[in-house]
């Protein structure tokens, strides 16, 4: 029997689980004086998920595992240790943590895995110094973060405005079953937000008004009429920039999605399936088709950034 007092000593560590998004709806106004744009979207947590570890570290430090992990910075760039020093300012803590990140959402893929990443942060850090900050106070400092990180806290269905960061609950009804092409060559935010302006130069002011049928479908629980009204105002910027995913979107439309999207800015394509045995049927269609460099399923609405579990390991 294996004498416990010999066993290495792991301490204490919080598990923090974040999910992905998809904007359901995503509506971009002309460039502001700060180089933002106005947004009218609303989002989808899905479940494809970023598990943060936090651990005991005489600094600040970050980790990363998952396929993709070699794209990930680890240097003080990294949104996840952003967070945890942004967290530390606030509250006055001079401690160190050991933040480890594997990595489901992928990479610069338009569906905010790093933004996920500060979510969970957030949250890891929080409980691991016992800062206890409230709701009100975490989302204060995750705005300051990134426009996407305040939905990845929440999760489930939200309306965002303003740059994305403030945000309404939306009620939705059901479970939605979706299948993703991924790229391994990811998109950067803000050349696709840089190639919106060219392409929309002139163009009217942002239309607030134009998700309510969308809204209305989500309350009924409607997948068909979602399919139908899913839209993305980025998603010529990005098939400007990835021309090959014109024919992504139309494998997966072949397939009988009952709509496709680009995700957010891309090149993450999103196909909303009948039911989850569907998903896996566009997603291997995708693969068969050779226009993804790798396939996701996965469902929302789902929660966002929480803790799994935390102990105290002798
Ligand atoms: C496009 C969206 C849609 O949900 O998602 P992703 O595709 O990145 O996941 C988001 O607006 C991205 O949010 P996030 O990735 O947090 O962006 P931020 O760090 O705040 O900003 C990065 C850069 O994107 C551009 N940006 C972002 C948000 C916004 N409303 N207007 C912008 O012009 C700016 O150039 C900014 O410097
Ligand atoms: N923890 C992190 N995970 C992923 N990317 C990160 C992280 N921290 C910083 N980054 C940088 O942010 C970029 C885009 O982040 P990501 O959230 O994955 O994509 P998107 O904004 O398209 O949803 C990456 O290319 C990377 O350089």
């Amino acid at each position: 029997m294996t004498d416990l007092r010999l066993a290495p000593r792991t301490g204490r560590e919080v598990r923090v689980r974040a999910p992905g998004k998809v904007n359901l709806s995503l509506r971009v106004g002309p460039r502001r004086p700060d180089g933002y744009h106005p947004l009218a979207t609303v989002f989808q947590a899905v479940s494809v998920y970023e598990d943060v570890v936090a651990s005991a570290s005489a600094d600040l430090r970050v980790t990363v595992s998952g396929p993709q992990a070699d794209r990930v910075p680890t240097d003080a760039s990294n949104l996840a240790l952003r967070a945890a020093r942004a967290l530390a300012a606030r509250t006055g803590i001079d401690e160190g943590v050991h933040l480890h990140l594997h990595k489901g959402v992928p990479v610069a893929g338009g569906m905010a895995g790093g933004s996920a990443d500060a979510a969970a942060a957030l949250i890891a850090c929080d409980a691991f110094w016992g800062t206890a900050l409230s709701r009100e106070e975490l989302h204060e400092v995750a705005s300051e973060l990134g426009s996407d990180v305040p939905f990845l806290l929440m999760g489930q269905t939200a309306v965002g405005s303003g740059r994305g960061d403030l945000l309404t609950a939306a009620l939705s009804r059901g479970e939605y079953h979706w299948a993703f092409g991924v790229r391994d060559e990811g998109l950067a935010t803000p050349a696709v937000f840089e190639e919106f302006d060219r392409l929309a130069a002139g163009r009217e002011a942002l239309d607030a008004g134009g998700d309510v049928a969308l809204l209305q479908a989500l309350r009924a629980g409607d997948a068909p009429a979602l399919g139908a009204l899913l839209h993305n105002d980025l998603q010529d910027a990005a098939l400007e920039l990835v021309p090959d995913l014109v024919e992504t979107l139309a494998v997966a439309e072949d397939a009988g999605a009952l709509g496709v999207v680009v995700s957010g800015s891309g090149p993450t394509v999103a196909a909303l399936a009948r039911s989850r045995q569907h998903a896996l049927v566009i997603a291997a269609a995708m693969t068969a088709a050779g226009v993804a460099d790798a396939v996701l399923t996965a469902s929302g609405p789902v929660p966002g950034a929480r803790v799994v579990a935390g102990s105290d390991v002798l």
